[in-house]
């Protein structure tokens, strides 16, 4: 019931797999996770951030309404009007009191405050649905269509009547209201504005009441369809007429049992005061980055890295402490065979292995047709990763309060409205890196000394395996936590050298290279993002291990043009990726 701001271009139809999964969804009480989008009408207060996931609802009711074809856009044959899907969500009551439910705040509709938690008795064998957290449309889809039907829906008409109503018209007959209490031993809840509609004098199939306006034939086949039933005949439904929700529509009905037992709970336990007992001393753990909501009531992204801070009031939890550090000798250590890898290797690269003896190590390299080398360095021994491994830790807990080091920062290829924050905790050092995201650059000498003992042993071992020093001016340091992850991306920028070397400390990470999609001529602009669900994006063709230690070096420009790159760590995790970044003209 937001505002409608963009119009159609076509009728929705089920051949939408976003439409039929809500259809679907309505059918089996699947229950679905609601988002508020930045700038969402209805929100008591500003979000300040892209999203926030409100909840769990049931879909109540789905209906048709005819939405007059904008200018210049290709009407339907036969007719000026697209058909658009209406969904009618409602709060699942077994959540108790919605975390946004603001009191004293203006509610856009009148619901008594006793109406908005209704109580629920379970029945004794509630069904566990089963629906994933994927964000590929066709994943969801089918993980709602292997759900159950929902139980109390029957061999009765009345709920395909009741959710669809395009899809009645199959000339069937229905029974009255009154007929249903004998096809529902347990019936569903109540839809008082079901029992305030009518009987379509045309079609003779039954819509229920939405508007205070009048009651409206919702069947799409109808040649009654969307005229206004008044005590002086049909009127039309002007594009410019403000249809009011009916009281009776508005009233909030509990939830049937189908939907009440949720997957999982959304909303995060509210945080601890104490970090230590927040993280359970477990500096990388995913309850370490989700969202919160401060005890003035706002949702909040976690963006620093050692407490919670508000953004709205100002409050901020108590720091980590040194206890939350997690030690060298506490991370997966069982490394891989260093040649376990090129032996698994990847046919389509060429690659070579060769010793290198001071430091002793591995190095790998892998050719990238057209594009450069990768070349994997795998250390016999890495006590020198150690200390900095610690010291990164140590760095992002001890931070200014006012300035912290280590956040997650706004996206700058973001095409959503509002601010969206990249998954990793960053800073920048030296020249700034602007690519990626928007993080203020610490000139060198600012900047805490584990960054200039990685951005050393960068040099050092690029110097080894080149055999010629690259003067590195810039150093992106990276920590994951928990399911944290870099997405497939290039590192191209303008004024952006031929060298890229990183190195590795703690979880072992997978690095995976793939050719982009069309070698594209470098506009050197905005970052092409090129992550996410595409079937028709080529195969990873080089996948890397890298372990605490490991240092990867990108040699040759035309990797970042030619190739994206993504890192997905196994948990927690420090990344220093070190390039040279001239100034460009612009
Ligand atoms: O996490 C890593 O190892 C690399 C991160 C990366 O690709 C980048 O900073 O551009
Ligand atoms: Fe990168």
């Amino acid at each position: 019931m937001g505002k409608v701001s963009v119009s159609l271009a076509a009728d929705h139809t089920r051949s939408d797999a976003r439409i039929d999964t809500l259809i679907l969804a309505a059918q089996r009480r699947a229950p679905v996770i609601l988002l508020a989008g930045e700038g969402y009408a209805l929100l008591p207060w500003k979000l300040g951030c892209a999203y926030a996931v409100l909840g769990w609802y049931w879909v109540s009711c789905t209906w048709y309404e005819a939405e007059p074809c904008a200018d210049g856009v290709e009407a339907p044959e036969g007719r000026s009007w697209f058909h658009r899907l209406k969904i009618r969500f409602d709060w699942i009551n077994t959540q108790g009191t919605p975390w946004w439910f603001t009191k004293g705040a203006p509610l856009p509709v009148k619901i008594p405050i006793s109406q908005l938690i209704l109580p629920l008795t379970p029945p004794p064998d509630s069904p566990t649905p089963s629906v994933e957290t994927n964000h590929d449309g066709e994943a969801v889809r089918n993980a709602v269509w292997r759900r159950a039907p929902a139980r109390n829906i029957g061999p009765s008409p009345f709920d395909d009547l009741y959710f669809s109503p395009l899809e009645i018209h199959r000339g069937k007959r229905y029974p009255g209201d009154h007929l249903l209490a004998n096809f529902h031993p347990d019936p569903p809840p109540a839809r008082p504005w079901l029992h305030a509609g009518q009987r379509c004098p045309s079609c003779l199939n039954y819509s229920p009441r939405l508007y205070r306006e009048g009651w409206i034939c919702l069947v799409a086949e109808c040649i009654q369809f969307w005229l206004l039933s008044t005590t002086v005949g049909l009127i039309p439904i002007s594009p410019s007429m403000k249809l009011r929700y009916d009281e009776t529509f508005l009233r909030v009905i509990p939830t049937p049992y189908d939907a009440a037992s949720l997957p999982y709970n959304i909303v995060p336990p509210p945080p601890s005061s104490s970090p230590q007992a927040e993280g359970t001393g477990e500096a990388g753990s995913r309850s370490l980055w989700r969202g919160f909501v401060c005890s003035c009531g706002r949702s909040n992204c976690r963006y620093r890295w050692e407490r919670l801070s508000c953004r709205a009031c100002g409050q901020h939890s108590a720091a980590q402490t040194d206890s939350d550090v997690v030690r060298a000798s506490a991370i997966q250590s069982d490394k891989a065979d260093p040649l376990g890898e090129a032996d698994e290797g990847s046919p389509d690269i060429p690659m070579s292995v060769r010793r290198m003896l001071n430091p002793c190590a591995t190095v790998i390299a892998y050719e990238l047709p057209q594009a450069g080398t990768v070349y994997h360095v795998m250390h016999d021994h890495v006590e020198f990763a150690d200390a900095i491994w610690e010291a990164y830790q140590r760095a992002a807990i001890h931070t200014s309060a006012s300035t912290p080091l280590f956040q997650r920062r706004a996206l700058k290829s973001n095409t959503i409205k509002g601010q969206l924050l990249s998954q990793q905790f960053a800073i920048n050092s030296g020249a700034s890196y602007k690519y990626i995201v928007e993080t203020l650059s610490y000139p060198f000498a600012d900047s805490p000394d584990c960054v200039m003992d990685a951005l050393m042993v960068i040099r050092k071992r690029v110097a080894a395996v080149l055999g010629e020093a690259v003067d590195f001016n810039e150093i992106l340091s990276v920590m994951y936590r928990e399911g944290q992850k870099m997405s497939w991306h290039d590192d191209g920028e303008h004024g952006l050298g031929p060298v890229v070397a990183a190195l590795s400390l703690g979880s072992p990470a997978t690095m995976s290279f793939r050719p982009k999609a069309s070698i594209k001529v470098h506009r050197g602009g905005g970052l092409a993002l090129s992550g996410g669900v595409n079937p028709s994006q080529p195969a990873s063709v080089l996948n890397l291990t890298l372990s605490h230690g490991d240092v990867v070096i990108m040699s040759g420009r035309a990797i970042q043009y030619g190739y994206d790159h993504r890192v997905i760590p196994s948990g927690l995790r420090v990344a220093a990726t070190a390039r040279v970044i001239r100034a460009s003209p612009e």
